[in-house]
């Protein structure tokens, strides 16, 4: 089943210019697109780090891309005051680490702030059901968390598929959004199995041809 929602592309900062983050930013409006996507790592819920909310806070100022922020954190309850004051649009929590997530997303969307939780690809999606009708977006990752780069795992396509359903037969609307590998081979199986939120970092940044890229991978 196809999603109710058009389908957008959030890139990925993770794989801009490091030296000049705003400019990734305008490379991301010069595409058309009205999202991005920030990945904040910890260096223990993945075994790598990349920014936190001060550089969120600094972009923030550069820009009206939506931001959506991706805690891959063990701890992300202790840091959503510091996201929301740094400017963030949605943000996303995972179900694997030990802390309250039903109360987080509560506390998130009782903010003015849209808020979803990560699957990584090995969790089941039965872990996500409980919190569906919280949820402005479900993201499943389609690689294990921490960098950029890798290649997408198709046996995460069951799970969107089953996420879609569900969201059809709960008569939801949650974006439900696809995170790692994702280019335009990867992107339109996505598409078919229900998925309407692409995050693409390597592939939207090295490409060529972005106005074709955006095509293919929205769909449009
Ligand atoms: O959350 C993550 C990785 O943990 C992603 O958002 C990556 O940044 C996506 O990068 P590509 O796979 O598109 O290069
Ligand atoms: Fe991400």
């Amino acid at each position: 089943m196809l999603s109710p929602n058009a389908c957008l592309l959030a890139p990925s900062i993770l794989a801009g210019d490091h030296a000049n983050l705003a400019a990734s930013l305008k490379e991301i409006e010069s595409a058309d697109l009205k999202w991005v996507h920030l990945d904040i790592m910890d260096g223990h819920f993945v075994p790598n780090l990349s920014f936190g909310p001060q550089t969120v806070k600094a972009l923030r100022p550069n820009s009206k891309l939506f931001f959506d922020v991706h805690l891959m954190l063990d701890n992300p309850d202790k840091y959503i005051d510091a996201f929301l004051d740094a400017g963030a649009d949605q943000i996303t929590i995972h179900v694997e680490p030990d802390y309250p997530v039903m109360e987080t997303l509560d506390y998130i969307r009782s903010k003015g702030c849209k808020c979803g939780i990560v699957l990584n690809p090995g969790t089941d999606a039965q872990v996500a059901k409980p919190f569906l009708e919280k949820c402005d977006i479900i993201l499943c990752m389609t690689v294990q968390p921490g960098f950029g780069g890798q290649s997408f795992r198709d046996d995460v396509l069951p799970k969107i598929k089953q996420i879609s359903d569900w969201r059809e037969s709960m008569d939801l609307n949650f974006r439900l959004e696809v995170d790692g590998g994702v280019d335009m081979e990867t992107a339109p199986l996505c598409i078919e199995h229900g998925a309407d939120t692409m995050v693409a970092g390597t592939a939207f940044f090295k490409a060529v041809d972005r106005p074709g890229f955006v095509k293919k991978v929205t769909g449009r």
